[in-house]
């Protein structure tokens, strides 16, 4: 019998860029950490709603998620994505090139925390926040996304189980002690409005009041 995401995803077929997509991940020998097809979805979809105009991802690999993030722009709308490897945002270019998105992506390399200052100190705000790079930093990526925020903004973290490892008492490694601190955050925030989907490894949501 599948289980809950089996079912699910046999409903749909991936298309084949996202297929290529995460095939040239793997013969890259990257990790193969894109985000689940679900989720990329989901992410279509609440860009689409929210009517975003700007994103910002923290996290590039290989373009899959930014792929599905530009797929629920407008026409006139922009993804600025932050990679700490000037190779995943090459290929990740080279993906949103092809899926037509090239004219509307920016890539930003480095630690994210820097370009998150200079973002911030150049004054730039944004309609939608995807954060999924290194796990320590999720609570200083979701400070940086609210004060970047513009009203209303929306704010998707993934991965916060970290595949069980949040919730297992006996692992207390710095990633896991930052994602219990993230989600914590994202829960009880007063300037936010949240939930936690547990589906696949977790997804955080949350819209800035
Ligand atoms: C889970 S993968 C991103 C997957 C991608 N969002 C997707 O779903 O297609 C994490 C990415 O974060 C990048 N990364 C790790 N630490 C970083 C940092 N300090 N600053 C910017 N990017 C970082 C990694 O190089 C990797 O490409």
């Amino acid at each position: 019998m599948p289980n809950q995401e089996e079912y699910s995803e046999q409903l749909y077929t991936e298309d084949a860029l996202l297929l290529k997509v995460k095939q040239a991940i793997k013969d890259s020998g990257m990790p193969e950490v894109s985000i689940a097809p679900g989720y990329g979805r989901l992410l279509t979809m609440l860009v689409a709603a929210s009517r975003s105009t700007r994103i910002l991802e923290i996290g590039a690999l290989g373009g899959y998620s930014g792929i599905c993030l530009c797929r629920g722009l407008s026409k006139a709308g922009r993804l600025t994505s932050l990679e700490l490897k000037a190779e995943y945002a090459e290929l990740a270019g080279r993906h949103l090139e092809e899926a037509g998105f090239g004219e509307a992506v920016e890539y930003k390399l480095g630690p994210a925390l820097d370009s998150l200052k200079l973002l911030e100190a150049e004054g730039r705000t944004f309609d939608f926040f995807f954060i999924d790079a290194d796990k320590e930093n999720y609570p200083n990526y979701l400070e940086y996304a609210i004060k970047l925020a513009a009203p209303g903004a929306v704010i998707a973290g993934d991965n916060i189980f970290l595949r069980g490892r949040t919730l297992n008492a006996e692992k207390n490694g710095p990633a896991v002690q930052a994602m219990r601190r993230f989600n914590e955050m994202i829960a009880s925030d007063e300037r936010l409005t949240s939930t936690l989907l547990p589906a696949y490894d977790g997804l955080a949501l949350a819209v800035v009041k």
